[in-house]
């Protein structure tokens, strides 16, 4: 195919995607002309509606054309039917559009039509004789790759160029990730299209497009049923805030913007925990038994709370003792969780001390009179309101630092080396671990009523402390979210989907978490089992299967590896295998004939050094410095103490990076270098696994440093 068919295919399409802006500024025109002849009307009847429709639809296309305008603009799709099907070829795009006559322009990606864009193949092309997919930047075409996928269709339609999806797999990584909207395939389509009951199952080993699959059903979920997503929220949960950033231009360049990001450690409005435990630690942390273990320490006596409480009533000395204040305290529990019963505790405690009325002069009142007058009497109301507090989740957590009260409540829950870890693993912030832990507890003790269903009982203690863990740091994301903004009341915990990314490192306690919010949700859940850092597959199992309850679930499988060179992935299978991790191995597309390569030295930080100069001369994009968690900060003082590499490894897009190995889940890097892998492994029970994870990030090149062979 000769350069000038090339530029002159590209010249027509060039045409249409003119066409294509100059529509969305028509759009715009008249809606603005349009709203501003509402406002000046007073009212937008219907017209007005389809107004701020294509107010919306510049808006997002505007915002799309600048985030990902490096990559796929906001055309990217041609398809030519055969004649019988549609004599004109229809477009793709990341939006739909029509024209003045209100005509389709352009059929958003997500749309029934668009579907064959993505199923059809060669063996089924479903009547499409050529695929084609635009490349642009900007508004600009620079390129056109074309599938033929009907040959015996008599046809004069030039085919050009080498293959997109080739070419968007060879680029070179920044620090985030990119929506794939133009080279979905076949596999992933059906996983992303999946109609939305229950739960969808996406299974695959590394570099199939997992993530960037379940992002995309995301976005097809609210194009599908936007009002019920829109309203109910859509929950998308990965395992670290480094993570989440790393996918998070995917939806707003998908057109999404009504959904909530959220790592492990921030899943509960108010709090966000970045700290990771030692993997020890979060082993305790994150086992279900910690579920007896909390619901006993909900139980317990609020520390420093007064343990008795005297009045005098007309001729009688009223004491409430030990004895009736465990009885008081049993009924109340008996009622449902403790904050709940905030509003019952000074008619329980008046019901107690009135049977202690015995004098004459007493006698001579009724119960309603004795009541009434505990009711305004301070000394009661502050022993009622200290003794029964309205309790905040993070509060009670931290009454386990108390180790006696910790071995009390964990008598027969935990080992001793077990208490004994808890014990020392409290620092001065919430851990990632901590947090289901909290949220555990929010249930067990529930939300105070809130003050108008609450009944007169001037002990209603309902401006909870718990509203106070609201701050404005703590809605980061609450941009991406268009329902009301989180109220941190249990009844508005759930959300209409929920979106669980490397399902398989999630703790029981963390399932338990996400489970809460999901109760009446649909899911999608995408993981890897040979990726998992959990040591107990199957207690996860378990507390995965009684989150989903019982929804039917409906699996999917991805099959090819999209990230790692042939080399890199051949390389890391042969690990999987010779330390028995039971991997689903996928197939890996695209050979770069750059072998990994293991380096013995002793002097470890030159020869890091040396390979890491390597990398960043034969790489254009990324480089991850993967250590063992030991040794992090003396890479850190490393890399800043090397000259040459000072400026690629400043600021937030910084193109060499420091990591563990537990930080690299699921994102990827041009070149990866590891630093004593046989560390890695042997730091945590789940070391093959995670070795196994960094083994599996680099797109191009690979290198392994170690001081010993
Ligand atoms: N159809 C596709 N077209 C282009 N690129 C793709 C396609 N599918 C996946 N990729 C690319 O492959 C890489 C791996 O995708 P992704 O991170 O979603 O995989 P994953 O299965 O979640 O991986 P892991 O489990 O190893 O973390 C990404 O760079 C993604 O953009």
């Amino acid at each position: 195919m000769n350069e000038d068919v090339a530029a002159r295919e590209i010249a027509r399409e060039q045409e249409f995607v003119d066409t294509v802006y100059r529509q969305l500024e028509e759009s715009t025109r008249s809606a603005q002309e349009l709203a501003a002849e509402g406002r000046a009307r007073g009212q937008l009847g219907h017209e007005g509606g389809l107004v701020e429709r294509d107010a919306m639809v510049y808006q997002a296309a505007r915002r799309m054309a600048t985030l990902d305008a490096a990559h796929e603009g906001l055309v990217f799709g041609r398809l030519d039917m055969r004649a019988e099907i549609d004599e004109d070829p229809r477009y793709v795009g990341r939006i739909g559009l029509r024209d003045g006559n209100r005509d389709v322009l352009l059929i958003d990606w997500r749309a029934p039509a668009a579907a064959v864009f993505y199923q059809a193949t060669h063996a089924d092309p479903h009547g499409v004789i050529r695929r084609r997919i635009l490349r642009c930047s900007g508004e600009t075409v620079v390129g056109v790759e074309d599938d033929l996928l009907d040959s015996e269709a008599e046809t004069d339609l030039p085919v050009v160029g080498e293959g997109a999806l080739m070419a968007q797999l060879s680029r070179a990584r920044d620090r985030s990730m990119h929506s794939i909207v133009a080279t979905i395939q076949a596999e992933q389509d059906r996983a992303i299209r999946a109609p939305n009951k229950g739960v969808v199952l996406i299974s695959g080993g590394p570099g199939t497009g997992k993530t960037v699959v379940a992002l995309h059903r995301a976005a097809f979920l609210l194009y599908a049923d936007r009002r019920r997503y829109e309203t109910g929220g859509v929950l998308v949960v990965g395992p670290s805030g480094v993570f989440m950033r790393y996918i998070e231009r995917v939806l707003p360049s998908l057109g999404e913007t009504a959904v909530a990001l959220r790592s492990l450690g921030d899943v509960v409005d108010g709090l966000r925990a970045t700290r990771r435990d030692d993997p020890r630690v979060a082993e305790v942390k994150g086992s279900a038994v910690m579920a007896e273990l909390l619901r006993r320490t909900a139980r317990q006596h609020v520390p420093g709370s007064p343990r008795e409480f005297r009045i005098f009533y007309r001729d009688d000395v009223i004491v409430l003792g030990t004895r009736d204040l465990a009885q008081a305290r049993r009924q109340l529990l008996s009622m449902g969780p403790r904050n709940r019963s905030t509003t019952r505790v000074a008619s329980t405690l008046i019901d107690l001390m009135w049977r202690q009325v015995r004098s004459e002069r007493a006698r001579e009142r009724t119960k309603e009179d004795f009541a009434e007058e505990m009711r305004t009497n301070d000394a009661f109301l502050d022993f009622a309101s200290s003794w029964w507090p309205v309790l905040d989740a993070a509060t009670v957590l931290g009454w386990l630092r108390d180790t006696d009260l910790l071995a009390r409540v964990a008598d027969g829950v935990l080992d001793d080396e077990a208490v004994r870890l808890l014990a020392k693993s409290w620092g001065e912030d919430l851990s990632v671990d901590d947090v289901p832990l909290v949220d555990e507890l929010r249930y067990l003790l529930g939300d105070p009523p809130l003050v108008n269903d609450a009944d007169e009982d001037p002990l209603d203690l309902a401006d909870s402390s718990l509203q106070e863990l609201t701050t404005a740091a703590d809605r980061e994301y609450a941009g991406h979210r268009a329902w009301s903004p989180p109220t941190n009341r249990i009844e508005d915990d759930g959300y209409a989907h929920v979106l669980i990314d490397e399902a398989q490192d999630l703790t029981p306690m963390q399932w338990r978490m996400v489970g809460r919010r999901g109760r009446t949700a649909t899911w999608t859940i995408v993981g890897d089992p040979a990726q998992s850092s959990w040591p107990v597959p199957a207690e996860s199992e378990r507390a995965r299967a009684q989150a989903l309850g019982d929804k039917p679930v409906h699996s999917f499988h991805l099959s090819t590896n999209y990230r790692n060179s042939a080399e890199i992935y051949r390389f890391a299978a042969a690990y999987a295998e010779r330390v028995g991790l039971d991997a689903d191995l996928p197939n890996a597309v695209r050979s770069t004939g750059v072998e990994p390569r293991e380096v013995v030295d002793p002097d470890l930080e030159a020869a890091t050094r040396r390979a890491l100069g390597e990398l960043v001369g034969a790489l254009e994009g990324t480089v991850g410095i993967v250590v063992p968690v030991a040794r992090r900060a003396e890479a850190n003082r490393w890399l800043a103490s090397w000259p040459e590499f000072a400026e690629l490894a400043r600021g937030d897009d910084a193109r060499v990076v420091v990591l563990t190995g537990l930080d690299t889940k699921g994102l990827e890097f041009d070149g990866i270098l590891v630093v004593e892998p046989a560390e890695i492994e042997a730091e945590s029970p789940a070391g093959r696994a995670t070795l196994y994870v960094v083994y599996t990030r680099a797109t191009q090149q690979m290198v392994t440093v170690s001081a010993h062979s």
